[in-house]
């Protein structure tokens, strides 16, 4: 069995709210980073005390009301489907706060979680304030929606991005990995990987391999399956017919994206 790939679970953990995914530092190698997935129904809540933890809420489907109990962001959330390829809302909550979520329909919502001690401010992260890239040529394009890119200062860990892969396509490719400290050449990033495809019944490969191959696993990842990257290089290939959609989540002790291509590979790069 992979000790990477989880499938989704669905656990009702209290009335009207599923638990889809709980990865935490008690049942993964993670430290840095830590993910929920949680389905409401319309009018359900979820509440929840934040410890030594940052969380960055991420309306992923539907839509939503946050609060941390001082300030409230009302009816936030843009898609009722992730392949509508429009940036979302969040809220980014810090460490030592509440915060409640209130569907206002049946929503979708993901918690990334990272340690942190120093407080910040509650704040929307608006679907306008994402930046869209396009990135790649040939069969190696894919388009990326920053919710928390390393140039934004709103949280002490946490990065949070949306990444559309198309039919036939490659991302994080060529293999890039962020698994050394060692700044500025590479930062050590865990990180995480929510899949979705369209059509659902779709499935895409994902390969997390270290240059030892102490850690080379290739998976077959299915709609709202997670992936992860405790270590290593991670491509995604997906396959002629599919659209692939994926959230990543990173975090490690400096919040700074730079990451190594695999020498064998990156000459894709150069040609
Ligand atoms: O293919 C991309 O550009 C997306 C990836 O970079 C993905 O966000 C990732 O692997 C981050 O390390």
């Amino acid at each position: 069995m992979s000790k990477l790939l989880r499938k989704p679970e669905q656990k009702e953990i209290t009335a009207g709210v599923t638990l889809v995914h709980d990865v935490t530092s008690n049942n993964s190698t993670l430290e840095y980073v830590g993910f929920k997935m949680i389905d409401l129904v319309s009018g359900a809540k979820y509440t929840e005390q934040l410890g030594k933890q940052e969380c960055c809420i991420v309306a992923v489907t539907g839509k939503i009301n946050v609060s941390d109990y001082n300030v409230s962001f009302n009816s936030i959330g843009t898609r009722e489907s992730v392949f509508e390829k429009k940036p979302t809302d969040s809220v980014y909550v810090s460490n030592d706060q509440s915060f409640e979520i209130e569907a206002v329909g049946q929503a979708r919502v993901a918690l990334c979680y990272s340690p942190s001690n120093k407080q910040l401010p509650t704040k929307l992260i608006s679907a306008a304030d994402n930046s869209v890239e396009h990135r790649g040529t040939g069969n190696n394009q894919r388009m990326v929606q920053n919710i928390l890119p390393d140039s934004d200062p709103s949280a002490n860990s946490l990065l949070v991005v949306e990444v559309y892969t198309e039919s036939g396509n490659w991302s994080s490719y060529p293999p890039h990995k962020h698994d050394q400290d060692h700044l500025p050449e590479e930062s050590f990033l865990e990180e995480t990987y929510y899949h979705e495809m369209n059509p659902k019944q779709g499935f895409v490969f994902q390969r997390v391999y270290t240059d030892d191959r102490s850690l080379d696993e290739t998976m077959t990842v299915e709609n709202s399956d997670m992936v992860i990257v405790p270590v290593g290089y991670h491509p995604v290939g997906v396959p002629e017919g599919y659209t692939s959609y994926y959230l990543n989540v990173m975090a490690g002790p400096s919040r700074v994206w730079k990451f190594h291509n695999d020498p064998d590979h990156e000459w894709i790069l150069k040609r």
